[in-house]
């Protein structure tokens, strides 16, 4: 039979705790909009309690959200309970999710409490936010370190008191999925009323195993699974959504479950969240990393020309991406070289040209990470560009004048001019400001800065900076550059350089 699957989203509650996120509540009400558009069942949009910050934003979803179910979080005490009621008076669709920690080492580390006084404090709490919400759902934290008797003890009072939904969280990212389904297997044949409440899922990827241990669930009765966009969460994050929505989609055959996630909407929501949450996505990140639909070596590449479905079980305009990658490079082979050739105009049809190519090709791919259209243009006219790059950073200065006015003097080397030394100088508000504005001087550019990132690529004090950044041309053409050096000044103008090479 068919299951119907709810989708849970905590991106904006758990989502947050992901050290160095913090949304603000346009950013928040932004996310769960199209959260929505999304197809999700159930926003949770915070704990209401945590901050006056927290609760406005949860005030301000409930208002915004039509039609998925908007949630906030409690803990086992009447202020966090009536801080929800208040933060979601305006929900059209509302739930409230009370948890305790359950489990020996939280028992006795962290809250004091026997078992007794647990239950007690599930029975109470339960009760208490029953007289204000239809749907309850109460979470036992660290379940998966619980005794597994215990646990069913728990659930029992929490369901005899109004509980709706039962969430089994793996708080710290322990189990694996043969022992989560496993525990679900037991929930279903030890609690009488598994069946008239919805059991969830909750999973933390400490092990690398929380979208597989929420399949696992699944595949023992869970109707409910919660995640957040792209995996963020605290420590190593959550059950990605993103991927339990595929996977359940390209394994229908496996899993016999429906949801109502919209596929196509899946890369607008991850580019959403990482925009705002200041997380790059990494580049062989399953479903919506870049390289999930590029195919770099040969055997591969030729496969995909002759049928996609050789290499790609997802289709990417499956999740919202325009089309899939074949970019080229030593690992290339014929057959993408000479597509990626007819594709730019070129006639293929005489196989000794192509042979002969094809040999200058590997040669500058041997030497090249990233071959250019440019380059393949290049080989077609005989030449071959081994370093295109025009501007090269010679010396750079940068000094602090007042109230955050820097002042850049940078100088340049011209390598088509003869290497003529450029030399210029400028002032801005901050010393990357100063530095780009003296660049622009110097080359009499009118260049607009999207976007300006630095990554840490090794650690320690002597860490060296990798800068990104992506500009637009005076033609209007975006162009990205990336620059490395111990000096995060430098890394910025090496950049910025290429980025205009
Ligand atoms: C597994 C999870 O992700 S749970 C959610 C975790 N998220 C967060 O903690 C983010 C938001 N948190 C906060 O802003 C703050 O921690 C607050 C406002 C909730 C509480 O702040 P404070 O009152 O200063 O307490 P603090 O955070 O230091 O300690 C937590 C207290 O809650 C108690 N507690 C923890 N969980 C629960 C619970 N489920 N039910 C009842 N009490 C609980 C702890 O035992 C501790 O109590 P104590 O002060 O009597 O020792
Ligand atoms: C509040 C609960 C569900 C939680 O976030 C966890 O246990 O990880």
């Amino acid at each position: 039979m068919v299951k119907q699957i709810q989708f849970f989203d905590t991106t904006l509650r758990d989502g947050e705790q992901t050290p160095g996120v913090n949304f603000n509540t346009k950013e928040k009400v932004q996310i769960a909009l199209q959260l929505e558009k999304w197809g999700i069942d159930v926003i949770e949009a915070g704990f209401p309690i945590s901050s006056q910050g927290d609760f406005e934003a949860v005030q301000e979803i409930a208002a915004q959200i039509k039609h998925a179910t908007v949630g906030g979080l409690a803990r086992c005490s009447i202020e966090d309970i009536d801080s929800v009621r208040e933060a979601l008076k305006e929900a059209n669709h509302k739930q409230i999710h009370v948890f305790i920690a359950t489990s020996p080492i939280h028992r006795e580390s962290k809250l004091s409490m026997t078992k007794a006084e647990i239950l007690a404090s599930v029975k109470k709490h339960i009760t208490y936010a029953k007289q204000y919400f239809d749907q309850v759902q109460f979470s036992p934290e660290d379940a998966t370190r619980t005794e597994w008797d215990f646990l069913v003890e728990v659930i029992e009072v929490a369901i005899k008191c109004g509980a709706t939904i039962i969430n089994i969280p793996d708080t710290v990212g322990y189990t694996n999925p043969t022992e989560y389904g496993a525990l679900f297997a037991y929930l279903k044949e030890n609690i009488s009323a598994f069946d008239e409440v919805i059991f969830s899922s909750h999973c933390h990827d400490d092990l690398g195993m929380a979208t597989a241990n929420a399949l696992a669930a699944i595949e023992q009765g869970a109707l409910r699974v919660e995640g957040t966009i792209n995996g963020i969460g605290e420590r190593a994050g959550n059950t990605a959504l993103e991927e339990v929505a595929v996977a359940l989609h390209i394994r229908r055959d496996a899993y016999q479950a429906e949801n109502q996630i919209k596929l196509d909407e899946t890369k607008n929501t991850s580019d959403l969240v990482s925009r705002l949450s200041g997380m790059p996505i990494p580049r062989n990140k399953a479903i919506i990393g870049a390289n999930a639909y590029a195919h770099e070596s040969g055997i591969h590449q030729d496969g995909v020309l002759k049928n996609p479905e050789t290499y790609e079980i997802i289709t990417p305009q499956l999740v919202g991406v325009s089309s899939n990658d074949l970019p080229l490079g030593k690992l290339s082979g014929r057959h993408a070289f000479v597509d990626r050739m007819v594709s730019l105009g070129y006639d293929m049809s005489d196989k000794v040209v192509v042979k002969e190519l094809f040999v200058k090709f590997k040669e500058l791919a041997d030497k090249k990470k990233n071959i250019s259209t440019t380059d393949l243009h290049a080989l077609i006219a005989g030449a071959t560009i081994e370093d295109q790059a025009k501007y090269e950073l010679a010396r750079l200065q940068v000094q602090y004048i007042e109230e955050g006015l820097h002042a850049a003097t940078v100088a340049v080397r011209d390598r088509q001019q003869d290497n003529r030394i450029l030399l210029d100088t400028d002032t801005g508000a901050g010393s990357v400001d100063a530095i780009y504005k003296t660049i622009n001087r110097m080359l009499k550019l009118n260049i607009i800065l999207h976007e300006y990132r630095i990554d840490a690529i090794t650690q320690g004090h002597d860490s060296q900076a990798q800068v990104h950044v992506t500009i637009q041309l005076p033609n209007g053409y975006l162009s990205y550059g990336t620059g490395i050096d111990f000096d995060v000044l430098t890394a910025s103008a090496k950049a910025y350089l290429q980025a205009i090479n």
